[in-house]
This record gives structure tokens, sequence and C-alpha cells, in this order.
């Protein structure tokens, strides 16, 4: 196994379209994969992410478009004959065979030697980790065990790339993270490109060179996982990685073409956005807890970005103390900071009226489009 270094296109979707019983869920797809990569796609349930992975595996034909593998055009090639595997959720690992014969199954269709084939699952299971496992039957197997085998039954066969639905999910919190864990290096050391299907978030994030966010049957943004939490396309992306808050604002006036003064929930101050502004018009201002700090009010000043507010819930987390603050229209604002930089400033009470401020540049700002 050697690492490759990502380049070239490695799949290739083109204006793909997928409709069930007469109701589009997949719609002019467009999507280029880079090959050795880990890609996550992320997206609420039902939004078309399984229905993606079963038309590059061949399992779902196309109404529409092209998939292209390599600079193959695979459309209509069997899945057998694709080149690449799945792993479902539920392992999906034959009973009646012992984990040796469940890896080796592929390799067996293959016709390979029995000499090839015993050297090929001792190398996968060693990799694993799961040398001990191989003549137990999978119902002597735990939850973990079972994905470990199912993964090296889907890599046997070098496949170009492997396709993982939701794999994680069935599996408790803490082997879940090992399993993360895991499944990056075993993507690094092989080179194989993954693609990990999964509606959860923090693990999207935490394997993943590369987030494809979808939201009905569309494809929402595509990036590197740092620029979608930082420059979030719209809305609904913004909205769907990490906790935000979201303010309203209107422009008071235009100072440049894209410098405004704005009134942003009571407050006045001047923003930069990255487009044209005009007078009148309705913004959101979306600010991450994480960017946000409560600060005891000394003094209210005009061009400070400081919002006021009460003090409604605050909750010591370790490392992280949340504090949930009602301001003046009801709206509950959520600030989240490092306990260890708190120092003197974590007496607050309840109720305690405080002001809320926040970095420079650290807004995300949007058009309203409601
Ligand atoms: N074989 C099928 N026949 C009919 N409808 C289907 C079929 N497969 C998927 N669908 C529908 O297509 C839509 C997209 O399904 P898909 O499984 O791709 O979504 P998903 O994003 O993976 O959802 P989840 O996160 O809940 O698994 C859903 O409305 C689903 O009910």
């Amino acid at each position: 196994m050697k690492e490759i270094i990502p380049s070239r296109s490695l799949i290739e979707l083109r204006s793909l379209t997928k409709s069930f019983k007469g109701k589009q869920v997949i719609s002019q797809f467009n999507l280029k994969i880079k090959n050795g990569q880990f890609l996550a796609i992320l997206g609420p349930s039902g939004c078309g992410k399984s229905t993606i992975l079963r038309l590059i595996a061949g399992l779902e034909i196309a109404d529409q478009g092209r998939i292209f593998l390599d600079g193959q055009d695979i459309t209509t090639v069997p899945p057998s004959k694709r080149n690449v595997n799945i792993v479902f959720q539920n392992y999906a690992l034959f009973p009646h065979m012992s984990v040796f014969e469940n890896i080796a199954f592929g390799l067996k269709i293959k016709k390979q030697s029995s000499s090839v084939v015993s050297e090929k699952v001792e190398n996968i299971l060693e990799i694993m980790q799961i040398q001990k496992l191989k003549n137990r039957y999978p119902n002597k197997l735990s939850g973990g065990q079972q994905q470990r085998v199912a993964i090296a039954r889907a890599m046997i066969n070098q496949p170009k790339a492997l396709l993982l639905d939701e794999s994680l999910s069935a599996l408790d919190y803490s082997l879940k993270k090992k399993m993360q864990k895991e499944l990056k290096r075993l993507q690094r050391q092989s080179g194989i490109t993954f693609i990990y299907v999964t509606h959860n978030q923090e693990e999207a994030f935490s394997m993943s060179d590369r987030i494809l966010i979808m939201k009905e049957g569309r494809l929402e943004q595509y990036a590197s996982p740092e620029e979608i939490y930082k420059n979030p396309k719209n809305l609904f992306v913004a909205k769907f990685v990490g906790e935000i808050n979201i303010l309203d604002a209107t422009v008071v006036y235009r100072i440049e073409e894209k410098k405004a003064r704005v009134n942003c929930e009571g407050l006045y101050y001047d923003i930069s956005t990255k487009f044209p502004t005009y007078q009148g018009q309705k913004l959101k201002i979306l600010l991450r807890p994480e960017d946000l700090k409560i600060k005891k009010i000394k003094k209210i000043k005009f061009e400070n970005k400081q919002l006021i507010g009460f003090i409604r819930e605050r909750i010591y987390k370790g490392m992280i103390v949340d504090t949930e603050i009602e301001i003046k229209n009801g709206k509950r604002i959520k600030v989240s900071e490092i306990s260890s930089q708190l120092k003197g400033e974590r007496n607050y009470l309840l109720n305690q009226k405080i002001e809320i401020k926040w970095k420079e540049n650290s807004e995300i700002i949007f058009f309203d489009e409601s």
C-alpha cells in the first residue's frame, strides 16, 4: 500500500438526475472527486446522499447524466465491473462464513490462487488489526469488529474508491471516535479514495479532506471543512455546520459600496460586506458562539460592537462555558468561551445584565432571503 498524492479527478459526475416514483431526488448533480481524498457527503435525512453513493456504485442507474471513473464512462457498467466497493451501515457480512472467508470472498470470485488469497487476507487482517478474529463467525463479533471485517472485505480487491454509507452510525460513542481515527489512517495508508456518507457533521469534519453539503438532491457547497465552516455559501450551510447565532440587520446608510452602517438588533455599527449594499436592505448577520465574549457593562459606546442582554443560562462543560443571553427582542444568543481564558470573569449571575462583544471580521453576512 503506497501513499498517493491527490491530483487528477478520479470520479466525475455530470448532470446526474434520478427520480423515484416520479419524484426527483437527485437534480442536475455535478461533482469532481480527486484521487486519494477522503470526502464526506453531508446533508439532512432524505436529501439524496445514499442515492449518490448507490449511483457511483452502480446499484442505481441515473435517469440522465454520466458517471466517469478514472476517465472512463461507467454510467451503464454493472456494479461488479466498476472497481468501486460499498460498505453498508449494517455491514452485510455473510453469516455462514468465518472472518477469513468473508474477506477472501472477493478474491475467490476472481479465481485467485489459494496462496495469493492467503497472503492478501493476512495482510489486510494485520492492517485492520483483526488477525485474532480470523476464524470467528460474524455472530461472535462486536459491532466494531464487524465493521472492520466489512471494510477489510471491501478493500481486499484494492478498489479505486471505497464508498461508506453511514458505516459508523451503529457504533457507540467511544468506539465511533476510535473508528473515525482508524478510517482516516486507513485511507491515508491505502491511498484509496474514500467517500463517506453521514448526517453527522462532527464525523464529517473530523475525517475529511473535503466536505460536500447536500440539500434536496442538490449540491450546496463542496469545499474543505475549514472553508465550509468559515465561509458557508448560504444560510442553509451555515446553519447545518455547527451552532450559529443569526441576527437581523438593516442597512441604515451606505458608507462605501461594500461598507455600511447597520442597525443590528437595535445596535448601530459599521460592517464590511462581500457584496454592494443599499439603504434599507435587510441582512442576516451570523456569529459563531465561539467568536463571542460576554463582559460586564462598563460604558455603552456607540461605536463598540456590543449587544446588551440578560444571562438566562450558564453551563460549565469543563473546557467550555456556554452562556445563553436574552437580548431586547427576546432572541437568545449563545456564547461559548474557553473556561481557562475566563480568569476573573467566571462569576456572572443568572439574569445579570451584560454585554456581548465579538471579534473584528468574525461576522458572516448574507442577504435576507426570507
Ligand atoms: N429505491 C427507492 N425507491 C423509492 N424511493 C427511494 C428509493 N431510494 C431512495 N428513495 C427516496 O429518495 C430520497 C433520497 O433518499 P436517500 O436514501 O438517498 O437519502 P439520504 O440523504 O441518504 O437519507 P438518510 O440520511 O435518511 O439515509 C428519499 O426521499 C427516499 O425516500
